[in-house]
């Protein structure tokens, strides 16, 4: 069903299954780099009066820059350090807020940040050093934006499927039930499909391509079962998080 802010459940999710291409070629970039562990560990840091890893500050300033630009205004975005960003020169976008404006309080980056550095680095990198840490961190922040765009996307899913069914999730948020919200808002199918994709596409888009072996030589850039894992045990259960999140607020 078509809203009057032109958004569907079919276009939210042509959406996620683009933004499945961005993390995935995001994490093959990163698969090239080992894991470095003082780009991480704040006692590691090697710049001189500040507190923090190095990933940490360089995150800190590419996103206050980033700000300043008018990232942030876009409801899609979220910092992962959001206190004190600067305010924006550029002047306020003129798209139509289609989502309820308690989704701003709603930024669970803290979760991801832990879950990528502790969870997902280690099935696709091993410990190892590179001299340029800044561009292992660049690569980092390339993957933790890709991944919180899609995760944060969940508000948008929550949405439309409130708009498509507002008489059935109403009383469930009336009486704040998350379990109830979790069950309607759950596709298993989806998902199921969702996991296959991404490994599939790992797959296609990590194989070596050379001019004579169509098909590769089965050699991966990334282990395709990573995927499937990773959607399955975090981003689709962060997502729905996510959304029931929103839903919670939505009548508020
Ligand atoms: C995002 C949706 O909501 C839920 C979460 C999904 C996901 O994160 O990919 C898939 C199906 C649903 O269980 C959706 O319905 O598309």
């Amino acid at each position: 069903m078509a809203h009057s802010d032109g958004l569907t459940l079919e276009s939210i999710r042509n959406s996620l299954i683009r933004q499945e291409d961005t993390i995935i070629f995001s994490l093959i970039e990163r698969a090239k780099y080992p894991i470095i562990p003082q780009l991480y560990d704040s006692r590691c840091s090697v710049l001189p009066g500040i507190s923090g890893s190095l990933l940490e500050n360089i995150v800190r300033e590419t996103e206050a820059i980033q700000a300043k630009y008018g990232r942030y205004q876009f409801p899609e975005e979220h910092a992962f350090f959001p206190d004190n960003l600067p305010d924006s020169l550029v002047p306020p976008n003129s798209h139509p807020q289609v989502l309820h404006p308690a989704a701003a309080s709603i930024n669970i980056n803290k979760t991801i940040w832990d879950m990528y550095i502790n969870k997902l680095l280690p099935l696709i990198a091993s410990k190892g050093d590179y001299e340029n840490h800044t561009c292992v961190a660049a690569s980092d922040l390339e993957c933790l934006q890709a991944l919180s765009r899609r995760i944060h996307y969940g508000k948008f899913v929550a949405e439309v499927k409130f708009k498509d069914a507002s008489e059935e999730y109403s009383p469930a948020i009336q009486a704040k039930d998350r379990d109830a919200l979790m069950k309607l808002l759950t596709f298993e199918s989806v998902e199921e499909m969702v996991k296959k994709r991404v490994e599939k596409k790992a797959k296609v888009f990590g194989q070596e391509v050379n001019l004579t072996n169509d098909a590769g030589n089965g050699k991966c850039k990334i282990d395709p079962s990573v995927l499937p894992c990773l959607y399955g045990e975090w981003v689709m259960p962060l997502t729905k998080h996510v959304e029931v999140e929103y839903l919670l607020r939505r009548l508020d």
